[in-house]
Formats: structure tokens, sequence, C-alpha cells
């Protein structure tokens, strides 16, 4: 019998589009050429105010036409709850748009399908072989979740890539787990993990009887980038051939102004944006996006627009000024690099062609009812404060932030955009150009869900009983039916008794000689139909925190994008410093003092650290350098901390990238 197979990724803010786009157009180019799109249906996840109130219709047809099935979905119950218990952790990615992506406790009830392979939108499949990973957990049951070893705690997995039984029993005690328990990230990674991996459970006694259980993929199915491990350089050139999916993880994605600004180059980073450029050419959307006249929307506000005049909106290699043919070298010599290296060269032309000038672009997918009308920051301040509750305040705009279109708490708190008013152009282009990451920066300490979802009222009608019956049964009737509104799009209409696609689902049983270890591991699984609370797996959760670590500004990338690039003298002095704070590292024995005290010399008198000193005149008189401790002692250097290595591992990789944040 065929099995009923998808590939799933999640949208629930507007400013990960463009993600979405490349990774569905890249799926299905890579389901054809394996001849496998007819039997692995692709899906894309989209919280309904998203979906509805927000995204232009343009948007919608463009998702329908990537994806075989659209499925909106509501916040978990009890969301805003299990988002403040999260936040101490969270604050510690300094990513407070990740709060929401707890909603991929979801993703288990997708029960139409046998089988899911869950991928970030920031994730981008490089080759076919990646759907290897359906035969590889051919044998999975709905207790375990394969995936691949995260790379700031290999004893995690990143949650980026994820295969899944869908399963409604699953579903609904893992949406109670989340509600119960606290995420050691404070996002859905963390907790995923204390759900599903054994590896969490720090109690040696109940690890042995845990219910669940992380199948650990091979790395090559979520390569994710940058990367800052010891290994991870001379591992990338090894294991290249074999690599099968790149995940852009941290706060620039290969899409994000910050990466357009700075060039990053990285081969994948390029890769991402052929994929996204060959998309945009196909649906010809250069053409639609240039039509959008950003004059439409107040400009002179608009500090992100005037920021970004410099780069060609969807340019063409030949309208990216050069300077000089120098740049044209360098990126050949950049190609000849190490895959992972990544290059910020603010002054420098781009290396290759910028497909998108993300806040004009992003306006081509917005609704414009949306971004006609805008909040002045009073305004703001006072939606900050009150959203959620009914205001009764006098200013008669305020009265708009009441949401009565939904009924569920964990949902009063969208903002209702429905009565326009006209000074509120600059906030609403602002937010609706990165809604979720402005709004939830601005009140990570009171609730990040306040203004995250703009609520239009004035929605279409068909949209809101859409979203109705979202909220009656969010398992079955949430799916899109737009038969009677677009009758292209009749396929997105989930019905899997008409759908005559699923009928044809390849059985892959005896593809691959992997399943047996699979079946092996799953069968070593006594508990495999019980479903126990773990509440108490994981005690000690909290501890995870770093209680005496302050709380993280939020970053956020529209904000940063406004200021202008560093001169690349300040790089240079930051780079000095930090080097400089590399020494604080160096042992403590390896200092003059150390060896002073163990000698029982006196400093004064200038025989510091002395008889290691002759030693090393012996050896090297040329390096004889009072001044500088670490050439006085060559023995205790590597050869690379000579190289300029430290300082391209800190120009490489933005310095935010919250899995390695040493603070
Ligand atoms: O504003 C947002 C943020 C996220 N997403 C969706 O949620 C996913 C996860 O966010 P992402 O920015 O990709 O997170 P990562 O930088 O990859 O961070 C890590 O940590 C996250 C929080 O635990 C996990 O969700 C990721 O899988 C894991 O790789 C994205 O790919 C999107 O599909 C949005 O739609 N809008
Ligand atoms: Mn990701």
């Amino acid at each position: 019998m065929c099995r009923k197979l998808a590939i799933a990724t999640l949208l629930y803010s507007a400013d990960y589009l463009p993600g979405v786009f490349a990774l569905g157009y890249q799926v299905n180019k890579l389901l054809k050429e394996a001849g496998r799109n007819d039997r692995i249906r692709t899906c894309l996840i989209v919280t309904t105010p998203l979906f509805n109130d927000i995204l232009s219709d343009f948007a919608k047809d463009l998702l329908n036409s990537i994806y075989d099935d659209i499925i909106l979905v509501n916040p978990l119950e009890r969301q805003d709850e299990s988002i403040q218990s999260n936040s101490e952790n969270l604050a510690l990615l300094e990513r407070p748009e990740l709060s929401f992506a707890l909603i991929k406790a979801r993703l288990w009830e997708l029960t139409q399908y046998e089988q899911v392979l869950y991928l970030d939108s920031d994730t981008l499949p490089l080759n076919k072989d990646f759907l290897g990973l359906f035969d590889i957990m051919f044998k999975q049951t709905k207790l375990q979740i394969g995936a691949v070893a995260d790379i700031g705690w290999p004893d995690m997995f990143n949650s980026g890539v994820m295969m899944l039984i869908p399963d409604a029993e699953i579903a609904s005690v893992l949406q109670n787990y989340v509600i119960e328990n606290t995420s050691i990230d404070g996002a859905d990674q963390g907790i995923l993990n204390q759900f599903f991996n054994q590896n969490c459970c720090t109690d040696e006694l109940l690890k042995e009887t845990f219910p669940r259980e992380w199948v650990q993929l091979s790395f090559t199915y979520n390569v994710t980038t940058p990367n800052l491990g010891y290994e991870s350089s001379p591992a990338m050139n090894y294991f290249k051939p074999t690599i099968k999916l790149i995940h852009f993880i941290g706060q620039h994605k290969p899409w994000s102004l910050w990466s357009q600004k700075n060039f990053v180059r990285n081969e994948y980073n390029t890769q991402w944006n052929e994929v996204y450029q060959e998309f945009q050419e196909e649906n010809k959307l250069a053409d639609e996006v240039s039509k959008i006249d950003i004059g439409d929307f107040n400009e002179s506000e608009n500090v992100q627009i005037a920021s970004q005049e410099t780069i060609p909106q969807t340019a063409s290699p030949e309208a990216i000024p050069r300077d000089n043919e120098s740049s044209t070298e360098k990126e050949v010599e950049t190609k000849n690099t190490r895959p992972e290296d990544t290059e910020v060269q603010p002054d420098e032309p781009a290396p290759f062609p910028v497909p998108l000038d993300f806040t004009k672009w992003l306006t081509t997918f917005i609704n414009k009812d949306n971004v006609s009308t805008q909040v002045t920051n009073e305004q703001h301040e006072h939606e900050k404060n009150d959203s959620g509750s009914n205001n009764n305040d006098s200013k008669p705009v305020q009265e708009s932030f009441v949401d009565n279109n939904h009924s569920k708490p964990d949902q009063d708190n969208y903002v209702n955009n429905s009565d326009a008013n006209p000074n509120q152009d600059s906030y609403m282009n602002n937010s609706v150009a990165n809604p979720d990451q402005k709004s939830i920066a601005d009140n990570s300490d009171a609730n990040p869900n306040q203004d995250s979802y703009m609520n239009n009222s004035d929605s279409k009608p068909d949209q809101k009983s859409i979203a109705d019956n979202s909220d009656a049964n969010p398992n079955q009737d949430s799916y899109m039916n737009n038969s009677d509104s677009k009758p292209d799009q009749k396929s997105i209409a989930d019905n899997s008794d008409a759908n005559p696609n699923q009928d044809s689902y390849m059985n892959n049983s005896d593809s691959k000689p992997d399943q047996k270890s699979i079946a092996d591991n799953s069968d070593a699984n006594p508990n495999q139909d019980s479903y126990v609370n773990n509440s108490v797996a994981n005690p000690d959760q909290k501890s995870h925190v770093d209680a005496t670590q302050e709380p993280i500004t939020n970053k956020n990338d529209l904000l940063e994008d406004v200021e202008p690039p560093a001169p690349i003298e300040e790089d240079v002095q930051l780079l000095e410093k930090e080097e400089e704070g590399y020494d604080e590292f160096l042992p403590d024995v390896y200092e003059p003092d150390a060896v002073n005290n163990e000698e029982g010399e006196d400093f004064n008198e200038g025989k510091v650290g002395r008889s290691v000193e002759d030693a090393l005149k012996e050896e090297d008189p040329i390096k004889d350098e009072p001044d500088n401790p670490q050439q006085e002692m060559p023995n205790f250097r590597f050869d690379w901390e000579d190289s300029d290595y430290l300082s391209k591992v800190e120009r490489y990789f933005p310095d935010d990238v919250f899995e390695y944040a040493v603070e």
C-alpha cells in the first residue's frame, strides 16, 4: 500500500516568505527530478491571521502554485502563557521572534499524512538525495523523531529538519507538554528535544525507560551554516560531495537585508540566491515587483527604504555597479576557497545578483490594505500596553486595537487595523515589512504576542469564514478550500479522499538496507504504545538558564539595517580588540607574574620568567621581545595563532549566531 508522504514547512511572518518560496520551488524541482512529485505532497503550514489578513492575493497565488496543500493553523492553546514562561530562556537566544516557532507542535496534527519531513523555511535541499530520508526512516514509529545533531549541543537535535509520524494522541500529549514545561531554549527546539530526546532526560534511571526516541540522522541532511566548530572547515571540504541540505541558521538569512547588503560570500548563500533567482524568473516576479511603486508608501518617513536606495531592486548582474575588475577577481577567489567561508565587505559591489530589495519586494506580498493604514509611535505605545483588553480610552482610534473577530483568548492580542488612520502610514509600513520581529522586540518584556499579527477586520468575507472554520476544528476544517473562489487552486483543498494523487504514494519498503537498523531501534523501545506524562523527565529544566547572564537586548535585522555599515577601519579595530581579548584566555601559568611567583623572584628586579626566557633565547633569539608576553613564549603558541586565523573566524561569522555565543 502506498504511504501518504509530505514535505512541510512553516510560515508565521511575512519576512520568511522568500525562504518559503525558494524552498518550495527547489523541493518541487527535486521531487520532479526524482520522479516522486506525485507521491510526496508539498505542504505549507501558515498561521491563519498571516494568511488571511496580511498576505496579498498575489503572494497567496504564488504559494498556491508552489505548495500542494496549504494548511492554516491557529496558535497553540495557551500559547501566550507558554511564550511567557519561556521568555527568560528565549532571551538567551536574542531571537524573540522564535517564540512562535512553538507552533511546530502542530505538525503532529497533520494526520492526513502518514509521514512528514518537516523543513524550516531557511533550509535548502541541494539535491534529490535528501529524499532518501523517507527511505532511511521507512520504519519510523510515531514515538520516534528523526533529526540531525545540533552543532551547538550535539546531544540535542536541530529542529529545522525533522522526520515525524503525525498522530493525534502524540500531538495532544506534546501540546500539553509545551504548556506544562519550560523549553530549554525558550522555543521549539528545546521543548521538542525535551519531549522526544532521551538525552534530555538528565535522570539516568528515568532515561532507561524514556518513552520516546530521537533517531539521529547524518549531519549531511541538515548542514547548518554558519558553523564555528573546530572541525567544521576541513569537514565541510571533506564531506562536501555528500551534503544534501543546507540550513541557514541564525538571525541573518540569505534573503535578509543584512546578508544582501554585506554580500555574504558563502557558496551556499550564492546557491540560495540562484534558486531564488530561478523561482523569480519562472514566475515573472521581477516584472511584478518592479510595478510596485514604493512612493505609494510614505517613503520619507521610512528610514529602511531610504537606507536601501543603494541596492538596485531586483538587480541584474549588469545593473550592479562594479568599480573595478578586482571585484570579479575576488569573486573567483572566493569560489575557490572553502565553501563555508563568508566575507563581510560592505563597500564592495555584490558578487552575485541581488535578487530582492527586501522592503520593496515585500510590499508585493502583503495586503496593501494593511500597508495603507499606519500607527503613530504614541499609538503604538498605547497598543503595546493595551492590546488584548477592551480599550475604553477616549482616543477613538485605539478602539480599533480590540479584536472582536477572534474568541480564543490567545488571539485577542492581534492588532486590528480596520480603522483607517491617515497618520499611521510609517508604522504600518515598517511593521508589515517585518511584523513579528520588530514588534516583538519592542514588547519582549511584556507579551511578545501582542503586536505580531495584524487582523484586518475588513478582510474578505470568504477568508474570514476560513478563519472561523479553523477555530472550530484546527485539525481538519482549517485547510483552505479555494475551490469556490479560484478554480485553478482546487488542488489546495485538503480532501484526502478526493485527491487522486494520494493513492499513488510509492512503497519504498525494499529500497534501502539501512531500514533494518531503524526497525531494530524501534523494536528496542518497549513503551511504544504507551504515553507517559514526562513532565518529571527533566525536572531541572530551569537549571539550563544561566542566571548570571543579563537579558540580552533584542536585535532585529531591519533595525540593524538602518545603521550604515561600519567603516572597514572600525572593523579592524574591533578585531584587534577581540584578539587582545583572546589573550585573557591564555592559562595563568603563562603569565609573567605566575612564572615569577613560582620562581619566587622579584618582578621589580627585572627577572621576570628568566629561566623560561633563557630557554627561549637558546631556541630562537630573534623572538626575544620583552614587551610581548605571547611572543616571549613561542613554545606555548600554536602555529595558527601566528596566522590570521582568529581574525578570519571573527570576520566570517556574525557574532550573534546564538549557537556559538560564548559570553
Ligand atoms: O519570524 C519568523 C521566524 C521563524 N519562522 C519559521 O520558523 C522557522 C524557525 O526559525 P529559524 O529562523 O529558521 O530558526 P533557526 O535560526 O534555524 O534557529 C534554531 O532554533 C529555532 C528555535 O528553536 C528552531 O525553530 C530552528 O529549527 C533551529 O534551527 C523558520 O525557518 C520559519 O519557517 C517564521 O515564519 N517567522
Ligand atoms: Mn531554521
